[in-house]
């Protein structure tokens, strides 16, 4: 058998990892609870090292298990680059099962030569229940060929081996989720209460082949998956970011004590320098409208960088860039401003697509998101804005999925259901002492609001802060009620 402890399945499991063939937060699964980790192994066929080391792992266990059938099928759709690659390492002819038999002509189930009485072997990549192995299970028995084992690359332990036994199918999985769990953790790339809580919920949720629950009642997936994003501290969000510029951002608002982004949107330069210098101590982001700025030159920057170095701030300029790639990248790097000479961090919009990602990108050098990272607009707090569910749906694909997702450090949003991914963090705008609405759309909420009713990681204060008398005193008690917000939430 293929040794899970060997160091090629560790490091396999430490890169599936990172091109985020897994992640854990809270997803919404096909059985319809949520789970607190999500495999998806699709993106796989985007780095050929990665399928040929899983599809040379699979050779070598169908080897070492000694499994010989006459045909190899892939379940549709994930495993079938991987049963190609198999039946083509093997020398062993394929058989492809069609989701859906043909309309027309032959009507065929499954294609390729066989003959009734020939013996099939199962390639999947990741067994939940084990129910889209019996649905190919069942199509190649009903073509009379015998299917007798299945090779995984993932098997989540929730009961698919003993669902698949029962069809006489026995299950021979590369990793299960348990190995991979502890060399992440061994690796230091996740916590011990990443492990314990993927582990209790596997506990409590346990799925029968047709979807039904062992046990027979719903579990209480709320109370079984500690991963929801709102639970979790900052601190251990930190290690699941993806972002390297999230990562220190979290670890700031953890050590600082603060969550509070101070929107400067003053039009003279030492407006903003003199309220930076006031405030920053309550602050992890200062947020520019740096286009608004009268007297822009470079020595404002750098005043403004000593500034956010003194006193332990990231600077994010509010630009919301929209445009096509190559115009954003100018945008970006470019003009007056220069912004990725400065900024921590940027805003744009995901109307263009995911080529906004790539655009930004490409204002920098290769290690970009190492020094540099984007927060994305998915919502925004003007009444009557046009964003509808699926735009907010789309925009969270494009923060958690693809290969730019460490460009991305969070999302702008006023809601907690807008994305689930912990690693990323919410910046929600609009937030005043008191509910209210400003006499150009601007709708606010309270801070407590914000933070424990929409799920805001930062809450962003601008003239609440600004039109105050005491301005260092306003920005303490926002971030005082933000803070105090936020303790309040983890600790339910
Ligand atoms: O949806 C959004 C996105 C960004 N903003 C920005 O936040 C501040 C809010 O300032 P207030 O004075 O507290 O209203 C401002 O810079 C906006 O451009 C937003 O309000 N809504």
């Amino acid at each position: 058998m293929v040794a899970q402890g060997s160091d090629k399945m560790k490091a396999l499991a430490l890169k599936l990892f990172e091109i985020n063939a897994f992640k854990f937060g809270d997803f919404k699964m096909k059985v319809g609870i949520n789970s607190p980790v999500y495999f998806d192994l699709r993106v796989i066929v985007s780095y050929p090292d990665v399928m040929q080391t899983v599809s040379d792992l699979l050779v070598e266990h169908i080897k070492e298990v000694k499994l010989s059938a006459k045909h190899v099928c892939g379940v549709p759709y994930t495993a079938l680059p991987l049963a190609t690659i198999v039946s083509l390492q093997q020398g062993t002819p394929m058989l492809v099962r069609r989701k859906e038999a043909k309309a027309y002509g032959t009507k065929k189930l499954v294609e390729g030569i066989f003959n009734a009485g020939d013996t099939c072997l199962i390639v999947e990549d990741v067994v939940t229940s084990g129910s889209s192995i019996l649905e190919t299970v069942r199509d190649l028995q009903s073509e009379g060929i015998v299917v007798t084992d299945a090779v995984v690359v993932v098997d989540r332990e929730q009961g698919g081996v003993a669902n698949i036994a029962k069809h006489g199918v026995k299950m021979h999985s590369l990793f299960t989720l348990s190995f991979l769990l502890n060399t992440l953790h061994v690796a230091g790339r996740i916590e011990k209460s990443t492990v314990d809580a993927v582990a209790k919920y596997i506990a409590a949720v346990q799925i029968n082949s047709d979807g039904t629950f062992v046990g027979g009642d719903k579990p209480d997936v709320v109370g079984a998956n500690d991963l929801q994003r709102t639970k979790l501290t900052y601190e251990s969000r930190a290690n699941l970011a993806k972002s390297a510029v999230a990562k220190r951002l979290f670890n700031l608002m953890a050590s600082k004590q603060t969550n509070l982004c101070l929107a400067a949107d003053l039009t003279k330069a030492d407006d903003i320098l003199n309220v930076a210098d006031k405030c920053g101590p309550y602050i992890c982001l200062l947020k520019t409208h740096v286009d608004i700025v009268e007297d822009f030159s470079e020595g404002f920057i750098t005043n403004l960088q000593s500034l956010a170095k003194r006193h332990n701030f990231l600077l994010m300029e509010d630009r919301k860039f929209a445009d096509i790639g190559n115009t954003v990248s100018l945008q970006y790097a470019k003009g007056i401003y220069k912004i990725s000479g400065w900024a921590d961090l940027v805003t744009a919009h995901t109307l263009p697509g995911r080529s906004i990602l790539q655009g930004l990108k490409a204002a920098l050098g290769p290690d970009a998101s190492k020094e540099r990272g984007v927060f994305l607009l998915a919502e925004m707090s003007a009444s009557g804005n046009l964003i509808d569910d699926k735009y907010k749906e789309n925009s969270n694909k494009i923060a958690t999925e693809g290969a730019d997702v460490d460009f991305v450090a969070g999302v702008v949003c006023q809601s907690s259901k807008t994305f689930a991914f912990p690693g990323l963090l919410q910046l929600t705008p609009g937030v005043k002492i008191d509910e209210s609405v400003d006499k150009l759309g601007q709708q606010y909420q309270t801070p407590e609001h914000v933070v424990q009713e929409r799920g805001a990681d930062i809450g962003v204060v601008g003239r609440g802060i600004l039109q105050a008398t005491n301005v260092e005193q306003a920005a303490q008690t926002y971030r005082d009620r933000l803070w105090a917000a936020y303790k309040d939430r983890v600790a339910k």
